[in-house]
């Protein structure tokens, strides 16, 4: 199979431009912190600026933005009600640009006639919900009869920022193709003249069932760095109460949900000191966590292009693809089908938010639904 050049040799990307307030090194920059403030982060925000003995790297971070980035970056986990405050009314507003994927549904299925849907599905806030202990974070039973009944009609990947083997364990499913590490670790199907066999990236092996796969992972050689990063983030985040560290392969996760909201700036500032030492690794963030990852030029909508080509489903004539995601690291993968004017993002939100997604489902338990439906519909 020929891949596009591009899709199989990431290269190194462009410096990032250095965050001049911060006099950070260009690695060290997450996504913009491009985040509304509703009342209780900016209720949380004021009450940190009234307290006494406050780091002052804290009013720094807020120079910067990162602070409000860093309690805002996670929704709250109420839904917005009418009765919870007037920002539901432009949560309705928002909803007018980014309808639900279940009202639309008619709409969504008219444009896949005489086409095969291609899904992709991350995973936390996606399939499962978000919870305070990443290891907790178990998909119910239903919602993996879901996904199972929806792979038997349409090829479906995950796509994760999990490691592949951790999402896998979550999931149990093998008729689904996997993407870890934020797609820098990607097991498809081997096909007859594959050229991905040949490229020093990709190699042939057998999955947990036996069967020839093929091993797509862009950034193997990152892998004594990312593990060494690994444990020295360990090390040097053991003191901040309630924050951990993931191991991800191709990726570390920090966590700060269970952080004190005044200790964020510590975890901000240990994160940042210890990646000075890494130019080849950069920061981006996701919900109430930073990722460190490798500085190539591969991302979840990279991820889509590649199994799109590596399943034979890259026609859009033929092909809707439709992706499912909750977080700043899906939205690669809606940019990537919004430029390709080729099928759906659907961004799971109970809040309104900026993004390339066309369609939006509030929760998980909507993304189950929507599976349903699909099956339904076939
Ligand atoms: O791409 P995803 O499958 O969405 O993975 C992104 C990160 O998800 C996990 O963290 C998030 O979910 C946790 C469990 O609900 C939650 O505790 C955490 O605050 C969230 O950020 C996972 O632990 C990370 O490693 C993934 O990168």
């Amino acid at each position: 199979m020929d891949l596009k050049p591009n899709h199989i040799s990431p290269v190194i990307t462009e410096p990032i431009p250095v965050k001049s307030r911060l006099g950070l090194p260009s690695n060290l920059m997450s996504y913009p912190p491009g985040i509304e403030l509703n009342s209780t982060t900016s209720m949380l925000f004021n009450n940190i600026q009234r307290r006494k003995n406050v780091p002052s790297k804290l009013d720094e971070l807020r120079a910067g933005g990162w602070l409000e980035a860093m309690i805002a970056c996670s929704p709250p986990r109420k839904k917005q009600t009418k009765d919870s405050d007037d920002s539901y009314e432009q949560y309705l507003t928002w909803m007018m640009k980014y309808p639900s994927a279940l009202t639309s549904f008619e709409q969504i299925t008219a444009h896949a006639k005489g086409k095969r849907i291609a899904l992709f599905l991350d995973y936390d806030g996606t399939l499962s919900p978000i919870v305070d202990n990443p290891e907790n974070a178990i998909m119910t039973d239903e919602m993996r009869t879901s996904v199972k009944n929806v792979a038997r009609y349409f090829p479906t990947a995950i796509i994760s920022g999990r490691s592949r083997d951790k999402v896998f364990e979550f999931v149990k499913l093998t008729e689904l193709y996997y993407a870890g590490s934020h797609g820098m670790d990607i097991m498809g199907p081997v096909r007859n003249n594959d050229s991905h066999g040949s490229h020093p990236n990709s190699i042939r092996t057998t999955d947990s069932q036996g069967k020839e796969v093929n091993l797509f992972q862009p950034a193997s050689e990152f892998l004594p760095m990312i593990d060494e990063v690994f444990r020295t983030l360990i090390e040097k985040t053991k003191d901040i109460k309630g924050s951990s560290v993931e191991n991800n392969k191709f990726c570390v996760s920090v966590h700060y949900r269970n952080v004190a909201v005044e200790d964020y700036g510590l975890v901000d500032q240990c994160v940042k000191e210890v990646l000075k030492n890494y130019p080849r690794l950069r920061l981006t963030s996701g919900r109430k966590v930073f990722e460190v990852r490798p500085t190539i030029d591969w991302n979840k909508g990279k991820a889509v292009e590649f199994l799109l080509e590596s399943l034979d489903l890259s026609d859009c004539n033929d092909v809707l693809p439709i992706y499912v995601g909750d977080d700043r690291t899906d939205e690669d993968a809606f940019k990537v089908l919004r430029e390709r004017k080729c099928g759906y993002g659907i961004l799971v939100s109970s809040v309104r938010k900026d993004t390339d997604a066309f369609y939006s489902l509030r929760d998980p338990s909507e993304v189950m639904e929507f599976l349903k439906s699909l099956v339904k519909w076939v």
